[in-house]
């Protein structure tokens, strides 16, 4: 893609141009590490440092254009040409999608925002579209998937650049669906610029992200914003839907904004989707989809009641697609698992070891709620909470490790720059809390070291516990301050059971 440096600026509310306009933009970027000649370098202000520092790097590197939001007296418009706007960031939103040709409105693209279930739910679509014949895209936490082609991933949903990018890549490749999650992060920083809905689907709203969004109000007007774009009356697609989860109290928000079919789905209200004789087992879960097909027998390898309601998403965007029942039905019964979700371990131990994503205090209760339905013996939990996140989930998650689990070990989880201790201290208070609280003595273990807290809790696991280990997931790194490890939950996991078994 390249464009001249003269169309873009059309695309900017009154910018202030010094320097020839008569540029060709080969790419464009905003970290000046990726600048090479022919770029368009956008200096934007972080949280950590602030782009316009390293605007004179970008021109040495051999930059073309750059756009500003306050002067940099280094830069001589002789050599670069320099757009000044009041916003670098909204120039940014504005110019990229059309310099990758809206690569959004050629795709039909699928968004899927809550807090907990959005990476389970586009698997799940993915499966059934494929299914269905479709070349598909995915795009969010765990990795960026054009058809087989893997991309890693920094973010849930990548900045415009980035998103754009790729899904110009997934139009060159013939993709025809772009399943991505949208978190409430990139809907207030407008990451999805560009991007045209053609169904936007609401898992749930519970507590996280509260350092970020401050509060819970701001939180759901941010995920409001998915179904707010969805229906904006200026879209050049047809056939749009809202799916949403309406036993969700913040579901009749979303639907407030959805001027757009809403298909709704529920297991405890009526609504246009609902699940019945739920039957959830450790080997997976059976129950019948209701809607205005009929009824939708399925038998599946996953499992726990919030997976019920993933599936439930899922069924409502393919659906919505118009995708055949029968198609839906025979994808969702070959779906095996989502890498880190509710992921088995087997080393040949006599007791279950289940690593799972739960980062939430609703996550972490639905895991562990479902983990109480399965065990025959005791729950050992391992857990921690992410440092520079949210720090009032901390004592809630702590409360209900202890509530739900018979032995509680709390550990690190990417501490980034917060000492691990402090983390720690913040999650035991929740514990201690709880303990007092219900009038019982049961045990748990404050160790920061993740490997020591895994091998304590494999240690002390008897014939048919459970251990579940949570937090991290698919994740293979742990963030510490001043570097990141490898670490990865289900190797760990195996090397111990491994060394315990040669250990005798
Ligand atoms: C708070 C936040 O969202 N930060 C994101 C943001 O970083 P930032 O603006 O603070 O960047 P910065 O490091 O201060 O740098 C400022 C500017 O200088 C530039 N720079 C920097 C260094 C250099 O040498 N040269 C240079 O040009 C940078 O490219 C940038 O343009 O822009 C970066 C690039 O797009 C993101 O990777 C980064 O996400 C960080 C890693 C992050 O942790 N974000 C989390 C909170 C997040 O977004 N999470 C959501 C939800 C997760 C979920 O629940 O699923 C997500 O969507 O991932
Ligand atoms: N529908 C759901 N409701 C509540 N909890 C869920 C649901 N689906 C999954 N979970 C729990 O939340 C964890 C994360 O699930 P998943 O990765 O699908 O969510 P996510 O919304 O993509 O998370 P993230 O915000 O990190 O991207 C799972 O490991 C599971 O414990
Ligand atoms: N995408 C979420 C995931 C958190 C996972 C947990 N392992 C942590 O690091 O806190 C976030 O960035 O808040
Ligand atoms: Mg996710």
């Amino acid at each position: 893609m390249v464009k001249n440096l003269e169309q873009l600026l059309k695309l900017l509310m009154q910018p202030e141009v010094k320097g020839r306009i008569d540029r060709t933009i080969e790419t464009v970027t905003h970290d000046s590490r990726k600048v090479i000649p022919g770029t368009l370098f956008f200096c934007l202000p972080g949280a950590h440092v602030d782009g316009h520092d390293f605007a004179a790097e970008a021109a040495r590197r051999g930059a073309v254009a750059v756009v500003i939001e306050k002067d940099v007296p280094e830069l001589s418009a002789n050599d670069i040409t320099i757009v000044k706007v009041s916003d670098s960031r909204a120039a940014m939103q504005a110019i990229v999608p059309y310099f990758f040709d809206y690569p959004g409105h050629k795709l039909r693209m699928i968004g899927v925002t809550g807090t907990n279930g959005k990476t389970t739910t586009t698997y799940l679509i993915r499966t059934i579209l494929r299914e269905a014949g479709h070349k598909v895209g995915l795009i969010g936490t765990i990795q960026t998937l054009i058809d087989d082609k893997v991309l890693p991933v920094k973010n849930t949903t990548p900045d415009v650049i980035e998103l754009q990018q790729t899904l110009a890549e997934m139009v060159a490749a013939g993709v025809e669906y772009a399943i991505m999650e949208v978190s409430s992060h990139a809907l207030v920083l407008n990451r999805v610029a560009g991007c045209e809905f053609d169904v936007g689907i609401f898992t749930n709203m519970t507590q996280d992200h509260l350092d970020f969004h401050q509060t819970v109000e701001k939180y759901t007007e941010a995920k409001a914003e998915l179904f707010r774009r969805l229906s904006q009356s200026n879209s050049t697609k047809k056939g749009k839907t809202a799916v949403i989860n309406f036993d969700d109290n913040a579901g009749a928000i979303m639907a407030k904004y959805s001027t757009c079919p809403v298909i709704s789905y529920a297991i405890n209200k009526d609504a246009a989707l609902t699940a019945t004789n739920v039957d959830v087992k450790a080997t997976g879960a059976s129950f019948d989809i209701k809607g205005s097909f009929g009824i939708m027998k399925l038998n599946l390898a996953i499992t726990g009641m919030f997976n019920v309601y993933n599936v439930l998403a899922a069924v409502g965007a393919a659906l919505a697609e118009g995708v055949k029942p029968e198609t839906v039905k025979k994808a969702l019964e070959k779906f095996t698992s989502v890498p880190g979700r509710f992921e088995l371990v087997q080393a040949g131990q006599s007791f279950s070891v289940i690593v799972d994503y739960a980062h939430t205090p609703d996550g972490l209760e639905n895991v562990l709620t479902t983990a109480k339905q399965l065990a025959k013996g005791k729950i050992i939990v391992v857990f921690g909470c992410g440092g520079d996140r949210d720090r009032t989930k901390r004592p809630i998650m702590g409360g209900l490790a202890i509530k739900y689990g018979d032995i509680v070990i709390a550990t690190s989880d990417n501490p980034r720059s917060e000492e691990p201790e402090k983390i720690l201290a913040d999650i035991e208070v929740g514990i201690k809390e709880t303990l007092v609280k219900d009038g019982t003595s049961k045990m748990y273990e404050v160790i920061p070291d993740r490997r020591q807290a895994i091998t304590k809790a494999i240690k002390l696991a008897e014939l048919q516990d459970i251990v579940l280990i949570a937090g991290k997931g698919h994740e293979t790194y742990q963030i510490l301050k001043e570097r990141t490890i490898d670490f990865d939950d289900r190797q760990v996991a195996r090397e111990v059971i491994k060394e315990m078994n040669v250990n005798g």
